[in-house]
């Protein structure tokens, strides 16, 4: 064997009630700025009468892909406050906008994810604006402690359990594969992919999210999200951040539909190590159960239904290319054109 590997550090509490040890985990701080949707404000407001009220000020508008004007708006709050604390309640938008502050001021962030998007273990940051989504990555974003508990997630609904968990599987997938992968970020990748499958096979079976399968799905997002930070993106997020960020497609639908295309686009480049290793996890055909995972369990399985347009294919392409990622294929513009037009249709066939 031959690699290197960085772990990077944070604090994990995985479990049910979990978030109950909030006003422990924020006793070192002074003053919290909390970020989520109205929906947690309850347990948000929990934490504010444990820790004192004055202690924590409470910031609830979250926008997805976190438009650069939601930044400034929440920035000059954060001026205002002068937290020392940011407490990231609900999913990677959430998140998403706690790494925007923290880029910026350097203030350590606390997340408590609701969702599987996996942004909570990782040091990627995004911010939208009319140009589209610059991503980048800052040990200034990576949150310090992260609180999983699965009686956040859930209140999920079945459709976003899927896609949210496909989003987790598509980190997943790409670590897997990852040009400056290795074998311990591969390892957890692989274990990854068994539990989020075992839990999109249960969605499919029962039709809700039970406990067992948002246990594994959550459990399989962690993995995810740290295997995200630990190598880099390739094809599949490229392109996912272009439709999400420059069509304004839904972060998870995008996520969810993409990545059976893009293994398949991988897969004559792929070593036979790594695709017996995918074989192992996803059977004779990989690219096929991806999309079975979703399409069985009621999530979508292309790009027209959830909303992208047959005219956008050759600018999705163009702007993919311009700012390529480091991929395991090389990137054909032909190629990826005719990608996206059977996604576009949902064909794995031809
Ligand atoms: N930087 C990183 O490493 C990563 C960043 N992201 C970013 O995160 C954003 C997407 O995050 P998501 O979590 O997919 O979406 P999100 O945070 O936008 O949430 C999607 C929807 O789910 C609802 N929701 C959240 N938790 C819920 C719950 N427990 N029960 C019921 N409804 C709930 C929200 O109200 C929202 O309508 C994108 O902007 C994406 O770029 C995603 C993954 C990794
Ligand atoms: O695409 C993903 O799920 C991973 C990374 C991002 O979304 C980057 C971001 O925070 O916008």
């Amino acid at each position: 064997m031959n690699f290197t590997y960085t772990s990077y550090p944070n604090q994990v509490y995985f479990g049910k009630g979990k978030t109950d040890e909030l006003p422990n985990i924020l006793k070192d701080y002074s003053k919290v700025m909390a970020m989520g949707e109205e929906r947690w404000e309850p347990q948000i407001k929990k934490v504010a009468k444990e820790i004192g009220e004055e202690n924590l000020y409470y910031f609830p508008e979250i926008i997805q892909h976190v438009p650069q004007s939601l930044v400034d708006k929440a920035m000059i709050k954060l001026k205002e406050e002068k937290p020392d604390v940011l407490l990231a309640f609900g999913g990677g938008s959430a998140v998403g906008l706690a790494k925007a502050l923290a880029l910026e001021t350097d203030i350590p962030i606390i997340a408590v994810p609701t969702t599987y998007s996996g942004s909570e273990q990782t040091n990627i940051w995004g911010i939208s604006t009319e140009e589209g989504k610059t991503t980048g990555k800052s040990m200034k974003v990576m949150p310090k402690v992260v609180v999983y508990d699965p009686d956040l997630t859930s209140s999920l609904p079945l459709s976003l359990a899927v896609t949210s968990g496909m989003n987790a599987m598509a980190h997943l997938m790409e670590a897997i594969y990852a040009p400056n992968g290795n074998p311990v970020t591969r390892h957890h990748a692989l274990l990854g992919v068994e539990y989020i499958k075992k839990g999109l096979e249960i969605l499919a079976k029962e039709k809700q999210l039970t406990e067992e399968a948002n246990t594994d799905i959550q459990f399989g997002a962690y993995l995810a999200g740290k295997c995200l930070c630990e190598v880099s993106m390739s094809l599949h997020h490229k392109m996912a951040h272009v439709l999400g960020g420059s069509f304004k497609l839904e972060h998870s639908y995008v996520h969810t539909v993409l990545q059976s295309f893009v293994l398949k686009y991988q897969w004559d480049s792929l070593s036979d190590e790594i695709k017996t290793d995918f074989r192992q996890v996803l059977g004779h055909n990989p690219a096929h159960k991806l999309q079975e995972l979703s399409g069985n369990a009621g999530g979508p399985t292309d790009l027209k239904s959830i909303g992208f347009k047959i005219d956008d294919i050759e600018k999705a392409v163009e702007t993919v290319l311009a700012k390529p990622y480091e991929n395991v294929a090389p990137l054909d513009k032909s190629k990826l054109v005719d990608m996206l037009h059977h996604a576009y249709e949902g064909s794995l066939e031809g």
